[in-house]
């Protein structure tokens, strides 16, 4: 039977990237991605830029929504201070099977918890499911029309506290044009966009970045 590219990204990590590096593991998906078949990873372009926010950050517990493969997991993740904690959502199983493995290759499970299930219905239960106060980062690349819906989620259920960054893929391309009236509109986010490319191209895409207020 055919495989599928979250399959063959997987057997690639396998092959070329060394067990227990997370950076191997970033740089085997992206030479994937380049060279074999286009994916929808964060890429190594704007993934330059989330390197710099998590380690400017230096987050001790993180939000992602939307894991696909778990490239940004890991690219992220490898970057954490050691008792921190990522818990990254993703809805479509298959995904989260793959994701698992991505993770694993890299040695980050202990770092690492991966919730299947959708944002809307995972985000109210975050703070008695995992005993979370609130993210000082939220990394959002899930459906692109649930950014703004979840962030009010967020906002309503506590999660965010003064100073909590969003970080959010995709603002041009595909884009989020509710999401990003909002957070630049708002008197409770400052922002700041990071202009780039799509993941692998030379499409403009970029990173907003949006700091709570409070
Ligand atoms: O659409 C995108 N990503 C989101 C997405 C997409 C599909 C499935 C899932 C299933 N995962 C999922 C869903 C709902 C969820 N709720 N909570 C967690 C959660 C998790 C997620 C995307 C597209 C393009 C793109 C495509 C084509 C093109 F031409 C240009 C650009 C580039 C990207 O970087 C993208 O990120
Ligand atoms: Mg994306």
């Amino acid at each position: 039977t055919q495989s599928t590219r979250p399959q063959r990204m997987l057997a690639a990590v396998q092959k070329n990237a060394t067990r227990g590096d997370p950076r191997s593991v970033v740089k085997a998906i992206d030479q994937f991605c380049r060279q074999k078949e286009w994916a929808m990873n964060v890429g190594d372009e704007k993934g330059c830029i989330l390197d710099s926010v998590v380690s400017e950050v230096n987050p001790a517990t993180v939000l992602e929504l939307g894991t696909y493969c778990g490239y940004s997991t890991v690219r992220i993740a490898s970057l954490l201070p050691p008792h921190a904690k990522l818990i990254t959502l993703e809805f479509n199983p298959d995904n989260a099977v793959i994701a698992r493995q991505v993770i694993a290759w890299a040695g980050l499970e202990d770092k690492i918890q991966l919730v299947e299930g959708a944002s809307g219905d995972w985000i109210p239960k975050m703070k008695e499911e995992f005993g979370v106060k609130t993210f000082d980062l939220v990394f959002l690349d899930h459906w692109k029309d649930r950014y703004l819906p979840d962030t009010k989620l967020m906002e309503e259920c506590g999660l965010l506290r003064k100073g909590s960054i969003l970080l959010a893929d995709n603002v041009i391309c595909p884009g989020t044009p509710d999401y990003l009236e909002y957070v630049r509109n708002s008197p409770r986010y400052k922002s700041q966009y990071f202009k780039s490319h799509l993941e692998y191209t030379k499409v403009e895409d970029g990173l907003e970045k949006s700091v709570f207020l409070g």
